[in-house]
């Protein structure tokens, strides 16, 4: 049987907004379908931090020789790291059907929206700036000299909301995970409504 290509959705925002809380969260929904695009970074592994699990963690070197073999689908350096999303698992998993979620900063949304324009871009808000650096420092792996990074970051980003389709208050996680959840939702059956409506006008020929 032929499937419907799944829906590509990007999860973006600052640093320290609670993306990957809010990514962990939806995927702790037992029923759900969605699939994780792992990314590959040269930044050093986190304690708890598992290579294939929260990323695929390598070298330079090895990470350069990859943009040079177009193996990804975008790619950024940030705060002195690279990270990029291996573009053959998206290719797979939207051609078997399924919906992909990517969890990427926002210089690597763009690129995505320039080669995926079909994909559904959410930028993650943080109540306040304050509340932002709060959460960036209770978390605690940054030294102060890459918090201050971030929040710098982190204003430049903000200026980067109006190119999505979607902005998201991360006020309560729960909350962002439910609006989310109801936009994936919504697309799905938009994406529905049009496909029967093509199906009817082709019937009527
Ligand atoms: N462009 C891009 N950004 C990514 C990718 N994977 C993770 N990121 C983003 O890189 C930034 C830094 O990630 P990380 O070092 O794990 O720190 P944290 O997300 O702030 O805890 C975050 O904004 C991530 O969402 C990727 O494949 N591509
Ligand atoms: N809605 C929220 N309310 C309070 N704290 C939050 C919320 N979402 C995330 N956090 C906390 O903020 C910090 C940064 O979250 P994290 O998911 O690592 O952000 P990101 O992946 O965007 O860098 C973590 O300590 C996390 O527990």
């Amino acid at each position: 049987m032929k499937h419907e290509r799944g829906l590509l959705i990007v999860l973006s925002g600052p640093s320290g907004v609670g993306k990957g809380t809010v990514r962990k969260a939806l995927f702790e929904c037992k029923d759900t379908t969605l699939q994780y695009s792992i990314s590959m970074t040269t930044r050093s592994p986190r304690e708890g931090e598992v290579n294939g699990v929260d990323y695929f963690f390598t070298t330079k070197e090895d990470f350069k020789q990859r943009i040079a073999e177009n193996k990804f689908l975008e790619w950024a350096e940030y705060v002195g790291n690279y990270y990029g999303t291996p573009i053959e698992y998206v290719e797979k998993t939207l051609q078997e059907g399924k919906d992909i979620l990517l969890e990427i900063e926002v210089q690597g949304a763009l690129q995505v929206k320039k080669a995926f324009p079909e994909g559904i871009f959410i930028f993650l808000a943080p109540p306040s700036l304050k509340e932002l650096q709060n959460r960036i420092e209770t978390r605690g792996t940054e030294t102060e000299d890459l918090i201050r990074n971030r929040m710098n970051a982190a204003k430049e980003e903000l200026d980067m909301m109006d190119a999505y389709d979607y902005v998201v208050e991360n006020d309560k996680v729960d909350s962002a995970c439910d609006r989310v959840n109801a936009i994936i939702t919504s697309e799905h059956l938009k994406r529905e409504r049009v496909s029967n409506y093509y199906k009817r006008m082709l019937e009527a020929e």
